[in-house]
């Protein structure tokens, strides 16, 4: 699903006009309607109300809604915010209906116009959409504050009233603080972002039929990877295939210590589909990876606690496998990193980088230019940090994180809430799976193991990063709904793999 700005966002609302065509006023009608059906799922009609509009296009929607939700009975209170002296051509037609059937509405001008709020209310946030400019002040930043500081449940109309759609806010900015977004069809960056956490909630999408030709002709660097999207990449199996079709993965993975790190990810590469999997573990690995994986093959290295590289075992080189994945609980000896050294600049196809690797690479950057094309990196945003520099604001992190993607040629996922899936071509398709849950040892070490699966099966690199982003995030919902997110542990993620 494509992520649009607010240019886009505006020229869509203007192409539906025009090519349903559909005038606006229905238009806000609908997406009115889209807000009330959500609500009604979620709200009973003895829910008293409060619904603040301002004087643009939200606050039309707001009054809108106002005459819907009277329509269905429920008890409302309406207040607009009288900051400016114009109103929106689609706010004064909506007005006018509200005033046909109600005369409950009341004007905002000074702060001792804002009513006091109760803690068992409702209020509905139309005030800014979309359309905001500049940071909310004078009545409607007092307003806001009020707002916040009520101890009622709040749901914003589209987007909180002071929240930018595509461009930072300053840490001054007054914003909304609501529990719920219900947004209009499309979701805004601002939702993905972690600064923003706080001034989005719970939100949530409702479908008000913009046109579909429109967005599937506009450009942009941004996506939302929705369940649809994930199921198309899965590759289907074709009967009459053997092991030898899915590939041959090469982990380099564990130290004294961290052989735990080598088992999850080996667990986690086989539930993955690959055909075979080899792993080169130090050799205090050796016993706890036969046993606890047996369907992997065991490669244990020439030193007893950490990877060198070398073995006794006579094997491939690491260049004849599908593709190698390197890191997890690996640690930062220097024997590793010197291991790491004479690797990279062995390997042709892609490979999967991840953990101690990426900080191996941090502190070695001369070593970035020699991953193959295409390989999969995983940091968490600290591993990034090391990788990159600060970053003033999220918005800073996404060009930091393109410009990286674009330089190296690799694909970059930035873990975390809303995993951000970085191309080589400066695409970036945030992740919609997953839950606070995964915030725990091992997750990271599944994901790779997945991410190393998929590329040994030959799936083009930057749909593995996306696809297995996405199945390793299912499978922690799932984990999460047999567990809870804080009882759950790496192994229930592993459990709860599933592909099809
Ligand atoms: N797109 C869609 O598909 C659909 C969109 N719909 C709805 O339209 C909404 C967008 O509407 P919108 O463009 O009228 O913008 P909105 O935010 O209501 O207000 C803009 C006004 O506020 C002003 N203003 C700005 N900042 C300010 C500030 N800090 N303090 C005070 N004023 C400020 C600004 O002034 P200006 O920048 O022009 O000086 C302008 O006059 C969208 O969020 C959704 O709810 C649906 O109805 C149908 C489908
Ligand atoms: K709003």
């Amino acid at each position: 699903m494509k992520i649009l700005n607010v240019d886009q966002i505006r020229a869509l609302d203007q192409y539906t006009i025009q090519h349903e065509p559909i005038a606006p006023i229905n238009l806000m009608e609908r997406a009115a309607l889209a807000f009330v059906d959500w609500f009604a799922d979620h709200f009973s009609t003895s829910t008293a109300i409060k619904i603040f509009c301002g004087l643009g296009n939200n606050g039309g929607d707001g009054l809108a809604i106002a005459r819907l939700l009277l329509e269905r009975e429920y008890r409302i209170e309406v207040f607009v915010v009288r900051y400016a002296p114009r109103e929106s051509d689609d706010f004064m037609h909506n007005h006018r209906r509200l005033k046909l059937v109600t005369e409950n509405i009341r004007y905002v001008e000074l702060t001792h116009d804002i009513p006091a709020i109760r803690h068992n209310e409702v209020v509905i946030d139309a005030i800014l959409g979309s359309g905001l400019s500049r940071p909310a002040d004078g009545i409607v930043k007092s307003t806001v504050e009020a707002i916040n500081r009520a101890p009622a449940t709040v749901v914003s109309v589209d987007i909180a009233s002071g929240l930018y759609t595509d461009q930072p806010n300053s840490p001054t900015d007054v914003i909304i603080e609501p529990d719920y977004t219900v947004s209009f069809q499309l979701p805004k960056l601002a939702f993905l972002l972690p600064k923003n956490g706080r001034y989005v909630g719970n939100w949530q999408l409702v479908d008000i039929q913009l046109h579909k030709r429109y967005i599937d002709t506009s450009p942009t660097p941004y996506y939302f990877t929705q369940p649809k999207d994930a199921r198309l990449l899965l590759q289907k199996r074709d009967r009459f295939s053997n092991k030898g079709s899915f590939g041959h993965a090469l982990l380099l993975a564990g130290s004294y210590g961290k052989i735990g790190a080598a088992v999850l990810s080996a667990k986690a590469c086989l539930r993955s589909g690959v055909g075979l999997l080899t792993v080169q573990v130090p050799q205090c690995g050796y016993e706890i990876l036969q046993t606890s994986v047996p369907e992997a093959m065991c490669r244990p290295d020439e030193h007893q606690r950490v990877l060198t590289g070398a073995s006794e075992v006579e094997g491939p080189e690491p260049v004849d496998y599908s593709t190698v994945g390197i890191g997890p609980g690996i640690g930062k000896a220097p024997e590793t990193l010197t291991m790491l050294r004479s690797l990279l600049p062995t390997l042709k196809k892609p490979i999967v980088v991840d953990a101690d690797a990426l900080n191996l690479l941090s502190e070695n950057r001369d070593l970035l230019a020699k991953l193959p094309i295409n390989s999969i990196l995983t940091p968490h945003p600290k591993e990034f940090e090391r990788l990159t520099k600060k970053w003033e604001n999220d918005y800073q992190k996404l060009d930091i994180l393109r410009e990286f993607a674009k330089k190296y040629k690799v694909i970059v996922v930035l873990k975390g809430a809303y995993s951000a899936v970085t191309t080589p071509d400066g695409d970036i398709h945030f992740n919609s799976t997953g839950n606070p849950g995964l915030s725990t040892g091992g997750t990271g070490d599944v994901l790779t193991g997945i991410l190393t699966a998929l590329l040994a099966q030959g799936y083009d690199p930057i749909e593995a990063a996306v696809l297995g982003v996405f199945a390793h995030g299912l499978a922690g919902d799932r984990a999460a709904e047999q567990r809870g997110p804080i009882g759950m542990v790496a192994t229930d993620i592993l459990d709860s793999l599933r592909w099809d």
